[in-house]
């Protein structure tokens, strides 16, 4: 029986707050954040899919309004979910650089954050065909490197629980998952 599962396949842990998904372009935020939210009954929200499905695709957005608009988007969008009194219990998945955001920062406090972790052998197969990721058009695996590199510090900083994707299909890794939750969830309920 998967960890964090009862008999019947129903997931044990409730959380009592959204749930983020963070880390570098292509670790699997999207994919793997879906999966979470399916398996615990929960809504799912992508923060880079609000955007396309409002202003088109996200490299248009680049060249037509330059990346400084496309972070206001992507700043709007994660207040959208968390900025409330009392922000609903989803799953969100994040763009990989809207960490950089402080006043996105300041919202994470609010949820229980997930660093989803990756090497670039990890990712290469993923990244070095053309996936409409612009900061990836060029170079692609050394940009991911560089850009990994220097993000890795913020994401660390922000997670409550970090997860290695290594080679891992999204099942395994969000059975993975639900038993870390789990435990960062009781940690949580017993601090004083
Ligand atoms: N554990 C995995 N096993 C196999 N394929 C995966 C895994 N995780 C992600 N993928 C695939 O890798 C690609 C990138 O995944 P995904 O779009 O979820 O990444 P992301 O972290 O959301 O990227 P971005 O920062 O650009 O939004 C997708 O084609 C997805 O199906
Ligand atoms: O890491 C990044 O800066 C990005 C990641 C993608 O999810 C998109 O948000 C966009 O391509 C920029
Ligand atoms: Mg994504």
């Amino acid at each position: 029986m998967a960890a964090g599962t009862e008999r019947s396949g129903a997931p044990q842990y409730r959380p009592a707050r959204p749930i983020a998904m963070i880390g570098p372009m292509a670790v699997g935020k999207s994919v793997i954040g879906a999966e979470l939210a399916r398996t615990l009954g929960l809504d799912f929200v992508d923060t880079d899919q609000r955007i396309v499905a409002k202003n088109g695709a996200i490299a248009r957005i680049f060249t037509a309004r330059g990346e400084h608009h496309f972070r206001q988007l992507e700043a709007r969008a994660v207040a959208d979910v968390l900025d409330s009194a009392k922000s609903k219990v989803v799953v969100l998945s994040l763009g990989g650089g809207a960490v950089l955001d402080t006043g996105t920062q300041q919202l994470l406090a609010r949820a229980t954050v997930v660093y989803l972790r990756a090497t670039v052998d990890a990712v290469r197969e993923r990244i070095v065909r053309n996936t409409g990721r612009p900061l990836l058009s060029a170079d692609p695996v050394a940009t991911w490197s560089r850009l990994t590199e220097a993000r890795g510090p913020v994401y660390s900083r922000l997670a409550d629980v970090t997860i290695d994707v290594g080679k891992s299909n999204v099942p395994e890794l969000v059975a993975q998952l639900i038993t870390l939750l789990d435990a960062e969830s009781r940690k949580e309920n017993t601090a004083p």
